[in-house]
């Protein structure tokens, strides 16, 4: 259910495909996200001034805020070639040694998802990133040799949602690291003024700004939720989005002021209803609510827990007095158990 939901910040087929066109493809055109955006124009600077390659570079971030379109605005700045791919995708040692073979100077590698690649294909991945060099095995048995390959200088762009489960070695790998945090209010509605205009959507600034607040500070869900009012407008209100065509078709959609949808609203009352605020163990929510639990903790709780309407604590998830506020619902005044300090219950998952 959570692949359709208009406000989930993971790709879908509709979104691949008009993405490619509203992707930034220069710093200049990168909205938001200041202090990444200054350090790699100071770092693309640097390493173009030395005719030198980019040093590798690991972003992370939920996703949706930019990782790939950095990695592409990357390599257009660096006037390389880019080449895609991500951690579940190369699935032996021997097809990343293709990929790396195929690199010229410069080039860069994006590889998303990358605290998914394996052991194996991992193992090729350090020297190639610390000594630009291909270690392989030729001959079985007794009679195997290693053989070293020099490989061009290349950049390696990871991204991530998980930098936790990246494997050390692998992180110590990436020479500059960079966070992706949720955009402002005003760099959404840049944002969506901005796509609206290659899109060729007439919007009015006070539209563009309402579609931004509500997209969970998002580019891929603004984006998405633009095209969506981008119909209304043109069916129900003569084309143009103002405000008051903004607020009518994101009230239609069920995206609510902050940016909540039905199955988040869901979620919270399942919290307050069944669990009586919790603590309850993201497991125990999970087959409540008939979801699995990694959709819980990629899709629901990051942008839940930035708005301060779930907390995490020891022995699971807690509804706060915020979400009963923002849901209608009175907040039980209750004292804290004296041992709310202590360690995981049985049946909880932290
Ligand atoms: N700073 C930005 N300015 C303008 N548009 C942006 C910006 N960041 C992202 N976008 C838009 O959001 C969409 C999603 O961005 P992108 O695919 O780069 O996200 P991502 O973080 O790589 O997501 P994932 O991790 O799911 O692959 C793109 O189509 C792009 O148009």
């Amino acid at each position: 259910m959570s692949a359709e939901r208009l406000v989930n910040p993971h790709s879908d087929s509709d979104d691949q495909q008009v993405e490619k066109s509203l992707r930034p493809r220069t710093l200049s055109e990168f909205i938001g996200q200041e202090k990444v955006v200054e350090q790699l124009r100071i770092a693309i600077a640097a390493a173009r001034g030395r005719n030198e390659s980019l040093d590798h570079t690991l972003f992370y971030g939920p996703p949706g805020l930019g990782k790939t379109s950095l990695a592409n605005v990357i390599a257009n700045e660096m006037g390389a070639k880019i080449k895609i791919t991500s951690g579940p995708a190369i699935e032996r040692a021997g097809d990343l040694a293709a990929i790396l073979t195929s690199l010229q100077a410069h080039d860069v590698l994006f590889i998303d998802e990358v605290h998914r690649l394996n052991r194996a294909v991992e193992e090729v991945l350090y020297p190639a990133m610390e000594d630009f060099a291909l270690d392989l095995v030729v001959g079985k048995g007794p009679g195997a040799r290693s053989l070293r390959l020099s490989l061009p200088r290349f950049t390696v762009i990871g991204a991530t949602t998980r930098l936790a489960l990246l494997t050390s070695p692998l992180r110590d790998r990436f020479v500059s690291v960079h966070r992706l945090v949720f955009y402002s209010d005003e760099a959404m509605a840049e944002i969506v003024s901005r796509s609206a205009r290659i899109l060729g959507v007439p919007i009015s600034p006070e539209g563009a700004r309402e579609i931004g607040r509500r997209a969970r500070g998002t580019p891929r869900i603004a984006n998405r939720i633009l095209r969506r009012v981008r119909d209304y407008a043109q069916v129900v209100a003569g084309g143009a989005i103002t405000l008051e065509v903004a607020r009518a078709a994101l009230a239609q959609l069920e995206i609510d002021e902050l940016g909540l949808d039905e199955n988040d609203r869901r979620l919270l009352r399942a919290i307050i209803e069944l669990f009586n605020g919790g603590p309850v163990g993201l497991s125990t929510l999970a087959a409540a609510l008939a979801e699995e639990v990694d959709a819980i903790e990629d899709v629901y709780e990051p942008f839940l827990l930035q708005l301060g309407f779930l907390q995490r604590t020891p022995r699971g998830r807690v509804a706060t007095r915020r979400a009963y506020e923002h849901l209608g619902l009175p907040y039980p005044e209750r004292a804290l158990p004296p041992d709310d300090e202590s360690g995981p219950q049985q049946g909880t998952l932290f």
